[in-house]
């Protein structure tokens, strides 16, 4: 869609975008991300490839829809193995200070996890509503979870003390695109994100969680002043 044509907080998600995919150079293996802000990486990624400023490229897609996506604007995509990923971009739900992450909420976090944690360098990605100062303070961290015997797990994860829900926007549960079911959990705050994550990956039943922490080099965070990028600290 022509840049005239976008609503103030898509034109930012775009800007953001297209700053990052500068970084994204000939002969790249390229980690592609899920949403409406990596989308317009993705479009990007693509344009330059049709304009003859990148080749070479070859993308590993993070969800269904973003392969689907990928292949549509003439990115070559190919299932990861275990070489790793020059680069991946992908966008984020919160952001805290240290570039600690809550991503998932489109569903995308299981690939997401293995795609980006192989990549030499994890991109994010945000419009400036995704900057939080602790993880949880506006969005629930979604955690993946087998479907056999997810009531047990529900129960395992409140045991913990977590509040809220199974994802179900329908009659049904939503099922990821690795057949698994997602529960939303609301975190205390102040949260102590890392702990959180290492019980959790204990607790039977989860398969992964929305914790991405530790991973992103950098951020795009585009605000109505201009894109601002972010680099972790140590
Ligand atoms: O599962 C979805 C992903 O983690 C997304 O990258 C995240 O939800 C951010 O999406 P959006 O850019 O649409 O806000």
């Amino acid at each position: 869609m022509p840049e005239a044509q976008l609503s103030g907080l898509e034109a930012l998600k775009r800007e953001a975008a297209v700053r990052a995919v500068a970084l994204v150079e000939s002969g790249m293996r390229v980690g592609l991300g899920t949403g409406s802000t990596a989308k317009y990486a993705i479009e990007e990624i693509g344009r330059r490839l049709a304009a003859g400023e990148l080749s070479g490229i070859v993308g590993v897609a993070t969800s269904e829809a973003s392969d689907v996506l990928a292949r549509q604007v003439g990115i070559p995509v190919e299932p990861l193995d275990p070489r790793p990923l020059d680069i991946a971009i992908d966008g984020a739900d919160e952001i805290d200070p240290d570039l600690n992450l809550i991503k998932g909420l489109g569903g995308a976090l299981l690939r997401e996890k293995l795609t980006e944690v192989q990549a030499r360098r994890f991109i994010v990605i945000a419009d400036h509503t995704k900057l939080v100062s602790g993880l949880g303070e506006k969005a629930p961290v979604p955690i993946e979870i087998a479907r056999f015997g997810f009531l047990s797990t529900i129960e395992r994860l409140r045991a913990l003390g977590l509040g809220g829900r199974l994802r179900q926007p329908g009659a049904q549960p939503y099922v990821s695109d690795n057949g698994n079911y997602i529960f939303d959990a609301a975190l205390p705050q102040p949260c102590d994100a890392l702990t959180l994550e290492r019980t959790l990956k204990g607790t039977l039943g989860v398969i992964e969680t929305g914790f991405f922490l530790g991973m992103a080099e950098r951020a795009f965070v585009a605000g109505l002043d201009g894109v601002r990028e972010v680099v972790r600290r140590g």
